[in-house]
């Protein structure tokens, strides 16, 4: 009951954010209202082909560590769902909170998760780089994928065993499919924003209703990652790297399923 006191402001990420992007209209994350999404028969099922070969490296970028992918053809895409064109990955991060209380980015009824998963695609169909995408309003396509702790999660212990991923590490091979949840055509989908600056409006999220398990050991280690302090001397664990939910304003959440 302690941490239900604990106010989480004290809890803020390292980037003092403002509290409104002027013109936001459409910020992320949210908060998933259940009841208030609409079914939408017309979403088609999700087509996510990764080709394991265009990993390529693993590194603290000192908000997060992402996995990078080279994007530079169309090996590694998303199409299907809400999106109308096809999209290239070119990273994967995660957002983690200080213990299993908190974490994620997006709630669904206001539950939180320990952490979130970002697979991060830009639109190729209409744009040559993923620096333009991001500042096209159809520009990017991040699928959220919710963590529990539960069981080791196997496909992911070759990632946690390549961290702390200092500055960048080789790191290929790796199929980030093994991340989804089974049904990966239960899921919700709004217009919003990188949760991260530039906190452009951007993307069109795709947040998965399944949550993958992983074991509370796997967290733990996400947690022993360090921040890159601006001041010397100063270690600060990376943990919290989470942005505060967005007003939902004029914007309607569809669901994938009844
Ligand atoms: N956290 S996020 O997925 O919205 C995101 C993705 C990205 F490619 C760059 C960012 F700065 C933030
Ligand atoms: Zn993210």
């Amino acid at each position: 009951v302690e941490y239900m006191k604990k106010n989480l402001t004290s809890v803020h990420p390292m980037w003092l954010e403002p509290l409104e992007v002027p013109g936001g209209d459409r910020q992320s994350p949210i908060d998933i209202s259940v009841r208030k999404s609409v079914f939408d028969p017309n979403l088609k099922p999700l087509v996510a082909q990764y080709d394991p070969r265009t990993c390529q490296q693993i590194w603290n970028n000192g908000y997060s560590f992402l996995v990078e992918y080279d994007d530079t053809t169309d090996k590694s895409t998303l199409r299907g769902g809400p999106l109308e064109d096809q999209f290239r990955l070119c990273q994967f991060h995660f957002h983690w909170g200080e213990n299993n209380d908190w974490g994620s980015e997006h709630t669904v009824d206001r539950n939180l998760y320990p952490a979130e998963l970002h697979l991060v695609h830009w639109n190729a169909d209409k744009y040559a780089l993923f620096e333009e995408a991001v500042m096209e309003e159809n520009g990017l396509a991040v699928i959220g994928v919710f963590l529990k702790v539960g069981k080791t999660h196997e496909g992911l212990q070759k990632l946690v065993d390549a961290l702390p991923a200092g500055s960048v590490v080789e790191f290929t091979k790796f199929d980030p499919s093994c991340l989804l949840p089974e049904s990966i055509n239960e899921y919700w989908t709004y217009a919003g924003s990188l949760t991260t600056p530039p906190l452009t409006e951007a993307v069109t999220w795709i947040i998965m209703k399944q949550p993958i398990e992983v074991s509370h050991n796997q967290l733990a280690v996400f947690r022993s990652l360090l921040f890159t302090s601006a001041e010397e001397g100063v270690q600060k664990s990376m943990v919290n790297n989470f942005r505060f939910q967005q007003p939902l304003k004029d914007r309607t959440i569809r669901s994938s399923f009844t």
